[in-house]
């Protein structure tokens, strides 16, 4: 069993003879604790977001990881296959059980689209609550959802149960839910950058451009053609273009700001040569020319933990968010025009994924929003 504790490194190790060796150190100042860890289950634990999710974990006071699946992995060592985390996790990944998840207080499904919800209702009516990554729950059309993922949804009642884990603009929802949808990453980014612009009422709504950036762990880690470095690198292309996944995803988030706008985005993502990060240039069409929308984006954000706005005409780089849980976003207008545009970049595996998560947890669960999610970027 894991013990994710912030200030303590501890492990086992075998020893030349075959023994096993414990090894490891508690930090003495550790605060004693008067109550007990949260137990919770990451299903999918050897894809980028669910590693993603027990790094983030390790740094997080109130939470013990219990038990982590990977079907193709089952029996071995988490630290084994990712010796980052030597130290930090002690667990050995074993197959999905729903009997053996319905012990944790919590469980993350970092899965492919279409897995959580075959799980979720066991689980939930056993009083376990669920954060899904994936896009099972993000959808309140069924039909929208089974066209846009390509099969059934087997859970339609619980669409309507789940609520949306994008916490600028769903913060009390989130607090009592039992299952949250965690937005997607190119979500994530986009709506968070329109956000005061719907909000405020200030641009066409129907004629909204978001031009997406992401690098190659978006894709997840299993093989995939495209995704190779011979394929991928040095080279930029856009994909999807005729319609993304991400497209009724956003348009609803949209809508939910301001239910009486007629919001039409257009979405292309891009497939660019790094490895983590997500930018996103948005354009819209001012019919308010008289807002400071500088002043609009930072009241509007100016109590967010997890959003930053930059001066006006900055370029946020991907780089400045890489491992951290922050959408950091500028504003640009050209002389003479009435485009404003928005410079949006998040860590698609943090702010888009597991930080995100592991954020919505926090107000779940009543922990500081914050906790476990401290750490600034890495540079260079
Ligand atoms: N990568 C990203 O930037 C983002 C991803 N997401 C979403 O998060 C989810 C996870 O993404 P990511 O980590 O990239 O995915 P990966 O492909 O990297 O990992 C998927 C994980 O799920 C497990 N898995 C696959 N099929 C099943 C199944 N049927 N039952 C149980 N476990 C299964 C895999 O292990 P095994 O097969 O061994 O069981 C693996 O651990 C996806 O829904 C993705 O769309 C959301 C935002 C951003
Ligand atoms: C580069 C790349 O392939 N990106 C992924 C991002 C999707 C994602 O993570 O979101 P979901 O949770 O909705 O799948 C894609 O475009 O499908």
């Amino acid at each position: 069993m894991v013990h994710t504790r912030g200030s303590s490194r501890r492990g086992t190790d075998r020893d030349r003879a075959g023994g096993m060796v414990q090894w490891g150190f508690t930090n003495a100042n550790a605060p004693e604790r008067g109550y007990a860890l949260i137990r919770a289950g990451i299903v999918g634990g050897t894809g980028y977001t669910g590693v993603e999710l027990l790094r983030l974990l390790a740094m997080h006071g109130d939470v013990e990881v219990a038990l982590i699946t990977s079907r193709a992995e089952a029996g071995m060592r988490v630290d084994e296959l990712f010796p980052s985390l030597r130290g930090h996790c002690d667990l050995a990944f074993e197959a999905p059980d729903d009997a053996r998840l319905a012990a944790c207080d919590l469980v993350f499904f970092a899965t492919p689209n279409a897995v959580a919800m075959h799980s979720a209702r066991d689980l939930l009516a056993k009083g376990v609550r669920v954060i899904d990554l994936s896009a099972d729950f993000r959808l309140q059309d069924q039909a929208v959802w089974e066209a846009w993922y390509g099969t059934e949804h087997v859970a339609p009642d619980l669409i309507h149960e789940a609520v949306y884990g994008l916490p600028e603009i769903n913060r009390s929802g989130i607090r009592g839910a039992q299952l949250v949808a965690n937005p997607g990453c190119y979500a994530t980014a986009i709506q968070l950058g329109f956000l005061p612009l719907i909000e405020a009422g200030v641009v066409d709504p129907s004629h909204l451009v978001a031009d997406g950036k992401s690098g190659a762990s978006g894709g997840g880690r299993q093989a995939k053609t495209p995704m190779l470095l011979g394929e991928a690198g040095e080279s930029f292309k856009t994909y999807a273009a005729s319609g993304h996944r991400h497209g009724p995803e956003i348009e609803q988030g949209l809508r939910l700001m301001n239910p009486d706008l007629p919001v039409q985005v257009t979405f292309v993502p891009h497939l660019i040569p790094m490895v983590r990060g997500i930018e996103a240039t948005l354009y819209a069409q001012l019919t308010d020319t008289t807002t400071d929308l500088q002043a609009l984006y930072e009241s509007r954000f100016r109590d967010e933990p997890f959003v930053d706005v930059m001066p006006w005409g900055a370029h946020p780089e991907t780089r400045s968010v890489r491992g951290e849980n922050t959408c950091r976003m500028a504003l640009h207008q050209q002389p003479g025009q009435s485009t404003i545009i928005v410079s949006s970049v998040i860590d698609n595996l943090v702010k888009g994924a597991a930080g995100q998560a592991i954020q919505n947890m926090n107000l779940m669960f009543g922990f500081e929003e914050g906790a476990g999610l401290q750490a600034p970027a890495l540079l260079p």
